[in-house]
């Protein structure tokens, strides 16, 4: 991908209105992470903190031609998929990253709002497995998407582990089963008892494999309602990652650190499941190099 000066992400999914997911959370992301963020819209959601209220696709060419108008110009240094809804964008998305070559590809398997309501087709899956699978270079599905994806039932982490092994032989580099949805006592830690050494209820775990081993990334669980669109954030702040050249391995760990931040300082906006709060790391890395020029005064 080029390497211009600024890096350049590109996000292709939905518009969510409430801002907290989709296309508004990963251009928040690229911006609190210093990657100028670009969009390619796969549909419109009409979405509050309560829930998604109605989904406005649009059709495969549109989302094929803003990232063509993209790529011939601006250039693109990492892509993201989330919300594709249908078989036919799917497609349309798979045929532009081959034809542009890209490798820093990020999918985000989004099916299923927090909410409940359809994100993606259920025909859409077998799409979403032949065509973009093997263009990712990571693919980062909760539990229930990588339920659904390695078509077997998730309830420890050796589950998680052999759901992990087949997806990731449909194509992807690294597959990161995230540990959000896993309320299971121990939060995914199931082998090693408590993970981080905090009490194990109070841990929440993601799984990487990288087509050889595992690697187990634990963060402090925040019991908050206010989580809507932490996986679309995530998978954002790895992808402003990639796009400022960072190795895999680092990109995941930012990831790790920008959503831990995110979800800790939340903002407790609207009446339902509010969003987290996108500038929080930054504020953090502020407050950290604060204190560094403080001391050394
Ligand atoms: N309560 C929590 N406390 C701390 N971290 C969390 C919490 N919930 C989720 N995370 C982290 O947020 C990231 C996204 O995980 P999650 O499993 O929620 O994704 P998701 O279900 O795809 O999100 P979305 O609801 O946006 O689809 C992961 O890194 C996960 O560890
Ligand atoms: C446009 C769009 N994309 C993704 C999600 C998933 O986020 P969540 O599971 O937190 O609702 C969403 N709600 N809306």
């Amino acid at each position: 991908m080029s390497g211009r000066r600024i890096p350049k992400a590109l996000t292709v999914a939905g518009s969510d209105s409430g801002g907290g997911a989709g296309i508004q959370a990963d251009l928040k992301t690229f911006q609190e992470l210093g990657v100028f963020g670009m969009s390619a819209i796969t549909a419109v959601t009409v979405q509050n903190t309560f829930g998604v209220g109605g989904v406005y696709p649009l059709p495969p060419e549109a989302a094929a031609e803003q990232i063509r108008a993209v790529g011939e110009d601006l250039g693109v240094d990492a892509l993201k998929t989330g919300m594709l809804f249908d078989a036919g964008v799917i497609r349309a998305v798979a045929a532009e990253i081959r034809s542009f070559g890209w490798e820093r590809v990020v999918v985000d398997p989004v099916m299923i709002a927090k909410g409940g309501a359809e994100l993606l087709r259920r025909e859409a899956v077998l799409a979403l497995k032949q065509e973009l699978l093997p263009l990712a270079l990571i693919i980062t599905p909760n539990i229930p998407e990588a339920e659904v994806l390695a078509g077997m039932s998730i309830r420890s982490m050796r589950d998680r582990r052999e759901a992990a092994r087949i997806i990731g032989a449909m194509g992807p580099k690294l597959v990161v089963i995230k540990g959000g949805h896993d309320a299971s006592p121990g939060g995914g830690s199931y082998d090693g008892g408590s993970a981080a050494g905090t009490e194990a209820t109070e841990v929440v775990v993601d799984l990487v494999y990288d087509g050889s081993g595992f690697t187990e990334l634990a963060g402090r669980r925040i019991n908050t309602v206010h989580t809507h669109g932490t996986g679309c954030t995530y998978s954002a702040a790895l992808t402003a990652g990639l796009a400022r050249g960072m190795a895999v391995q680092d990109a995941i760990s930012l990831a790790r650190e920008f959503i831990q931040a995110a979800i800790e300082e939340g903002l407790g906006l609207g009446r339902g499941q509010g969003p987290t709060n996108h500038w929080a790391y930054r504020r953090r890395q502020e407050l950290q190099r604060d204190r560094v020029l403080e001391a050394g005064r």
